[in-house]
C-alpha cells in the first residue's frame, strides 16, 4: 500500500486476552521471591515448561478506533511500553490476539531503523524508510527535517558521535514529518533539553491532530493531557481502569493529581 492511502475501513486495533511473557532462561530462583514481593515489574512466574518468565501482559482486551488519543499511566515496569510493542505489532501475544489495521509509527525504539555507522541525513532517509515513507518523500522533505533538527554540521557525521538527545532530535525531526495512521508513542522521546521539546511539543500536537489514533506512555500527566483525551491505567501487566484524564489520574495517583491536571485542562481549553 502507497504510504498516502489510508486503511480501508479507517485504522483499528483489537486485542482479545492478549498475553505477553519474556522466558527469562538465565533466572537464578534464589532472587525471585524478593522480585515478587516488589512493587515494580510484571509478576514473575513459570511457565508450563518450568521456564521462569516475566509476565508483561495479561489478558489484555481493548478496542481502538478512528480518533481514539489514549495515555497510559502505571508504575515502572508495569507493562507500557510492552503494550505499545504489542500494539504496534513488534511483540506477538504469547496467548490470545492482536489485530491491527492501520499504518504505524512506533516513536519509542529510537535504534529501530538508525545506523550508527552513517550519518545523520542518511539515517533521516533510512528512518522515513522504516515508518513506510519512500526514498523520494523523505529526499523532498530532508531540509525541513535538518532544520528542524538545529544539527548542524553534526549531520554529515556518524550517528555514532551524537548524543542520546541528539538522537532523539533526528527521531522525532523525521517522525513528525510523516503522516502515520496510528501514532504510538513512548515518552523516553523526552531525552532532549527543554528548549527542544517546547518546540517538538508544538510539531508532536500537530503530528497527533493529523494521525488517526494515537497512544501515549507517560510519566507527565500535564504531557499526556496535551496530547490525549481519555486514559488507561496499566498495574502490574493489566488494565486496571479506563476513563477521562482526571478519572485515571485521581484513580492512580489520589485526588489531588485529579484536581491539579483539572485545573491545567481547564487552563489548557482557556488559553485556546
Ligand atoms: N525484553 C525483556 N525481557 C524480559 N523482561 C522484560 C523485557 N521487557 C520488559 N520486561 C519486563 O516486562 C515488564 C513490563 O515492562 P515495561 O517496560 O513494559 O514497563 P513500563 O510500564 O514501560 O515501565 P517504565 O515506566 O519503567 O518504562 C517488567 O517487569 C519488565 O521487567
Amino acid at each position: 500500500m502507497s504510504p498516502a492511502t489510508p486503511t480501508p475501513g479507517g485504522v483499528s486495533i483489537d486485542c482479545v486476552d492478549a498475553c505477553v511473557d519474556f522466558p527469562i532462561f538465565d533466572a537464578k530462583s534464589r532472587s525471585l521471591k524478593k522480585a515478587v514481593l516488589g512493587s515494580a515489574g510484571g509478576a514473575i512466574g513459570r511457565n508450563s515448561s518450568n521456564v521462569v518468565v516475566v509476565e508483561a501482559l495479561k489478558d489484555i482486551t481493548l478496542s481502538l478506533r478512528e480518533g481514539d488519543r489514549i495515555g497510559l499511566v502505571g508504575h515502572n515496569g508495569a507493562g507500557k511500553s510492552t503494550l505499545l510493542r504489542l500494539l504496534s505489532g513488534i511483540y506477538e501475544p504469547t496467548r490470545g490476539a492482536a489485530r491491527i489495521r492501520g499504518r504505524v509509527a512506533p516513536v519509542f525504539d529510537l535504534g529501530v531503523g538508525m545506523d550508527p555507522e552513517i550519518t545523520g541525513y542518511e539515517n533521516i532517509i533510512i528512518r522515513g524508510l522504516f515508518l513506510g515513507q519512500t526514498r523520494k518523500q523523505m529526499k523532498a522533505k530532508i531540509e525541513e527535517i535538518a532544520d528542524f533538527t538545529e544539527l548542524g554540521d553534526y549531520l554529515d557525521m556518524p550517528l555514532r558521535t551524537y548524543s542520546t538527545g541528539m538522537r532523539v532530535r533526528l527521531a522525532m525531526g523525521v517522525v513528525t514529518s510523516i503522516d502515520p495512521e496510528i501514532l504510538l508513542l513512548d515518552e523516553g522521546i523526552g531525552a532532549v533539553d527543554a528548549e527542544f521539546m517546547k518546540k517538538a511539543r508544538v510539531k508532536l500536537a500537530d503530528l497527533v491532530s493529523r494521525s488517526g489514533m494515537l497512544v501515549f506512555a507517560s510519566h507527565s500527566n500535564e504531557f499526556l493531557a496535551q496530547l490525549c483525551d481519555s486514559a488507561m491505567w496499566i498495574d502490574h501487566g493489566r488494565i486496571r481502569q479506563r476513563g477521562s484524564i482526571e478519572e485515571i489520574v485521581t484513580a492512580y495517583e489520589g485526588p489531588e493529581a485529579g484536581r491539579s491536571i483539572a485545573a491545567y485542562m481547564e487552563r489548557m481549553t482557556r488559553e485556546g
